[in-house]
């Protein structure tokens, strides 16, 4: 039994279809879905800009399960790799899981937690504080809140970040 934070976002295809395939892939284990947000891109690839979603979820399965539910949402989208923080049409990241109420930490490649650059980047954090106000993130200098991460941003980074859309969770009609 274990509580995540996951990111989800697409920049290639149909990518409302793709993060409403996300919202619908977590249907079961969802607490909490963030707006749509258009973002610029992260990382230093010309390329289009992002759509982004932050979702809480919880249920019995581990960290890794969790990534393994992740990649299997990716591959139904058809993601491949290319470049690294190049375009994609679903990338799914796990940014932090709580087991017990125990922050989980992974040093390993195949899954490293918290995730090792989710303090860095807008398009995580600030859907991520729409859902979770009180939110935390452990990070190498200590536990910060997302928050303050928010305000350490390129304030020109925070404020093209922004909620275009709202997915309806399953059940919940039209969208
Ligand atoms: N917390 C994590 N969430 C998602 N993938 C992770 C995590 N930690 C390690 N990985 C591994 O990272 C590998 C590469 O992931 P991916 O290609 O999506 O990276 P990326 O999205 O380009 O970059 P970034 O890791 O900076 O988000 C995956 O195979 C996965 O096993
Ligand atoms: N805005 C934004 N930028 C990114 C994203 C993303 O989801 N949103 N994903 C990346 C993949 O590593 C690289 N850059």
């Amino acid at each position: 039994m274990s509580r995540a934070v996951i990111s989800a976002g697409s920049n290639v295809g149909d990518s409302l279809g793709h993060l409403r395939s996300v919202v619908e892939g977590f249907a079961d284990e969802i607490v909490a879905v963030s707006a749509v947000y258009a973002t610029p891109p992260w990382g230093g690839v010309e390329q289009d800009d992002f759509l982004n979603i932050t979702l809480i979820v919880d249920g019995p399965l581990s960290a890794r399960q969790w990534l393994g539910r992740g990649a299997e949402l990716e591959q139904a989208a058809d993601r491949t790799r290319e470049v690294r923080w190049g375009p994609r049409t679903l990338d799914v990241d796990v940014i932090t899981v709580t087991e017990s109420g125990r922050v989980v930490v992974d040093d390993d490649p195949v899954l490293t937690l918290p995730h090792p650059r989710a303090a860095q980047r807008a398009f995580v954090l600030i859907p991520w504080l729409e859902i979770e106000p009180e939110a935390t993130l452990w990070t190498p200098e200590g536990e910060r809140s997302v928050r303050e991460l928010i305000d350490a941003l390129d304030a020109a980074e925070r404020d093209a970040v922004r909620a275009v859309e709202h997915l309806r969770p399953a059940g919940g009609g039209a969208s």
